[in-house]
C-alpha cells in the first residue's frame, strides 16, 4: 500500500479510499494508493507553509543547494530501484526508465547549483537613490505532474521550485505515482525538513482540483493535457495565483530535400516511438519536401517495420501505452483514418510474448494525411505518425504553424540561412535543427505557445517562473 508523504512521514487518507495501481506490461494490479481528498491537500499545504516560515526560509541558499546535491546522490545511488519502479508503474522500457532516473539526477545537481547564483540587480536611477530587486519565493508551490515522464517532470519542476526557496505540495498523476513518492522519501533521507517536499495521490478532479483551488498555494505549476489546463488556469484566476502551463503538443518534423537523410531518418522514429508516443513533445507529423517524399516514405516505412513492441522488462523499442483508455484512444483515431481512406505505410511488430491483457500498439505510419483532419490536428498521444508533403518553404511553415499547438519543431536542411529563416517563422518554443530534442538537456529551456501553454521549465529561466521580483528604492539623500 502507497499511502500520501506529508511531512516527512507516510500519511493515510481521510477519505479511506484507494486506487489501484495497474501494471501496463499486463493490466493486472500490483499495488494500491491513496484516493486522496481535499482535506489530505489542507494538510499538505500547511505543512509545507509551516516548514517555509520556519526552517526553509531560514536556510541559506548554499544550504538548500547542499540539500538538493545529496538528493541528487541519492538518487544516483537508488538508480536500479527506481528503474524497476518506473518501469513497472508506467510500463517503460528499461532503457527509457533508466534515461528518467538519471535526468532526475541531474535536474537535482543542476538546480544545486543554481540556488546561489540566483540574484536581483542594482539599478540606475535618479541621484539621492539606491534602487535595487530581490528575487523571492512564491512561498508554497503545487505541483501538478503527468504520468508519461513522472520522474522528469518532477524533477524540472520541483528541482526548480525548491532551489528558488519555495516548499512544494505535488499531485503526481494517479496512473504513474510511485517513483514520485519514493523520490519523496529520499529527499527525507538527504535531510530535507518535514513539510519541504509533499505528495499527495489520488484523482485529478478530487485532489488536482482542491490543490488547483487552495487559497495557501501562492503558485501553481501544472504539465498535462490542455483542458484541464484550462481548468487549472480558471482556478488559479479565482484567487489572482501565477501559473506555469506545460501542456500538449503537434509537433512537426519538417524535411527538405538537401537535409541528411541517414541523420533524420533515425531521429524521426525515435521522436514519435519514444515512449511509446505519449511525450508531449512527440514529432509527431512529418512534413516532407514533395522532392523527396517517395523515398523518405519508404526508408521511414522501412525502419517502422523494424521497430518491436512488448513487455516493458523485456527492454524493446516500445513498451506498452499506459493504460486502456489511452490505447482505445489511439485504436480511435486509426479507425477514423480507415474511415477517410488513410493509407497506412508502415507498422511495427508487438511481440508474442506481450500478453493479450497488456495496453500494446504497434508503431504506424500513415500518409497523406489531410492537414485539416483530426489525425493531423489533435495530439494523438501514441506512436503514429501523420506524414504530408509541401512543395515550398512557406508551404512548410503554413502547414507547421496550422495547429492549435506550438510545442516544438525539428527542421532537416543543410541550407544554413533557411535554417534560421525558418526558425524564425515556426510558432513554437523549441526548434531543432538537424537534431530532435537535443538529448533533452537540463540545461535548455523548454516551454510552449498557444495550446502548449506558457512559463518554461528547466535551465536557469525556471528559476525565474518560480520567483517574484521585488523593487526596494532608498531615498538616501
Ligand atoms: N508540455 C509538456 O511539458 C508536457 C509534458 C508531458 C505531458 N504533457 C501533456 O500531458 C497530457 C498527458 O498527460 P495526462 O493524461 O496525465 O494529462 P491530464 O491533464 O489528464 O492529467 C495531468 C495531471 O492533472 C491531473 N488532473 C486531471 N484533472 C484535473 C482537474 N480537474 N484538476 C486538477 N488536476 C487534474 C491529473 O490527475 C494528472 O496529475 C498530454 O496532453 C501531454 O501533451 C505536456
Ligand atoms: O515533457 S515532455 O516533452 O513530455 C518530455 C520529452 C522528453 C523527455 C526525455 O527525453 C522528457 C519529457
Amino acid at each position: 500500500m502507497q499511502y500520501h508523504y506529508i511531512g516527512n512521514a507516510s500519511v493515510p487518507t481521510e477519505s479511506g479510499r484507494t486506487i489501484p495501481v495497474l501494471d501496463p506490461s499486463d493490466g493486472q494490479a500490483f499495488d494500491e494508493l491513496q484516493r486522496g481528498s481535499p482535506q489530505d491537500i489542507d494538510l499538505a499545504v500547511r505543512s509545507a507553509r509551516e516548514c517555509q516560515d520556519s526552517v526553509w526560509s531560514k536556510l541559506s541558499a548554499a544550504e538548500r543547494g547542499r540539500l538538493l546535491m545529496r538528493l541528487s546522490g541519492s538518487v544516483l545511488q537508488h538508480a536500479d530501484e527506481l528503474t524497476a519502479i518506473e518501469q513497472r508503474d508506467c510500463g517503460k522500457p528499461t532503457r527509457q526508465a533508466r534515461a528518467d532516473v538519471l535526468a532526475l539526477a541531474r535536474y537535482f545537481e543542476f538546480y544545486a547549483g543554481a540556488c546561489d547564483k540566483l540574484h536581483g540587480e542594482t539599478l540606475p536611477y535618479q541621484q539621492g537613490y539606491s534602487a535595487l530587486t530581490w528575487r523571492e519565493p512564491h512561498g508554497v508551490t503545487g505541483h501538478i505532474v503527468p504520468w508519461n515522464y513522472p520522474m522528469q517532470i518532477l524533477g524540472r519542476s520541483v528541482g526548480a521550485a525548491l532551489a528558488a526557496g519555495n516548499t512544494c505540495v505535488v499531485k503526481p498523476s494517479e496512473d504513474a505515482c510511485l517513483s514520485v513518492l519514493r523520490v519523496a522519501r529520499l529527499a527525507t533521507e538527504a535531510g530535507f525538513p518535514a513539510g519541504a517536499f509533499n505528495v499527495v495521490t489520488g484523482l485529478g478532479h478530487e485532489v488536482g482540483e482542491a490543490l488547483a483551488r487552495h487559497p495557501g498555494v501562492d503558485h501553481l505549476s501544472f504539465t498535462g493535457s490542455p483542458g484541464v489546463g484550462t481548468l487549472i488556469q480558471q482556478a488559479a484566476a479565482e484567487r489572482h495565483c501565477p501559473v506555469t502551463l506545460e501542456l500538449g503538443g503537434k509537433s512537426p518534423q519538417i524535411v527538405f530535400a538537401d537535409a541528411d537523410l541517414d541523420a533524420a531518418v533515425p531521429a524521426i522514429v525515435n521522436a514519435i516511438v519514444q515512449n511509446a508516443g505519449q511525450t508531449c513533445s512527440a514529432g509527431s507529423r512529418v512534413l516532407i519536401d514533395s522532392l523527396i517524399y517517395e523515398p523518405l516514405l519508404e526508408r521511414l516505412g522501412q525502419a517502422f517495420e523494424a521497430l518491436r513492441v512488448g513487455p516493458a522488462a523485456m527492454d524493446l523499442d516500445l513498451g506498452p501505452l499506459i493504460r486502456a483508455s489511452q490505447q482505445q484512444r489511439v485504436w480511435d483515431f486509426l479507425s477514423d483514418a480507415q474511415v477517410a481512406g488513410i493509407a497506412v505505410v508502415a507498422q511495427g511488430q508487438i511481440v508474442e510474448d506481450a500478453p493479450d491483457s497488456g495496453f500494446y500498439q504497434a508503431p504506424t505510419l500513415l500518409r497523406d494525411v489531410p492537414p485539416e483532419h483530426r489525425l493531423a490536428q489533435e495530439e494523438i498521444f501514441g506512436p503514429v505518425l501523420c506524414a504530408m508533403p509541401f512543395h515550398d518553404e512557406d508551404h512548410a511553415v503554413q502547414l507547421a504553424n496550422g495547429t492549435a499547438y506550438g510545442l516544438v519543431a525539428g527542421l532537416w536542411t543543410r541550407d544554413g540561412a533557411r535554417q534560421l529563416r525558418m526558425a524564425r517563422r515556426l510558432r513554437c518554443g523549441q526548434v531543432f535543427i538537424n537534431n530532435y530534442g537535443a538529448g533533452g538537456g537540463v540545461e535548455l529551456p523548454f516551454g510552449g505557445v498557444k495550446s502548449s501553454g506558457h512559463g518554461r521549465e528547466k535551465g536557469f529561466e525556471a528559476l525565474y517562473g518560480f520567483t517574484t521580483l521585488k523593487t526596494v528604492a532608498i531615498r538616501h539623500g
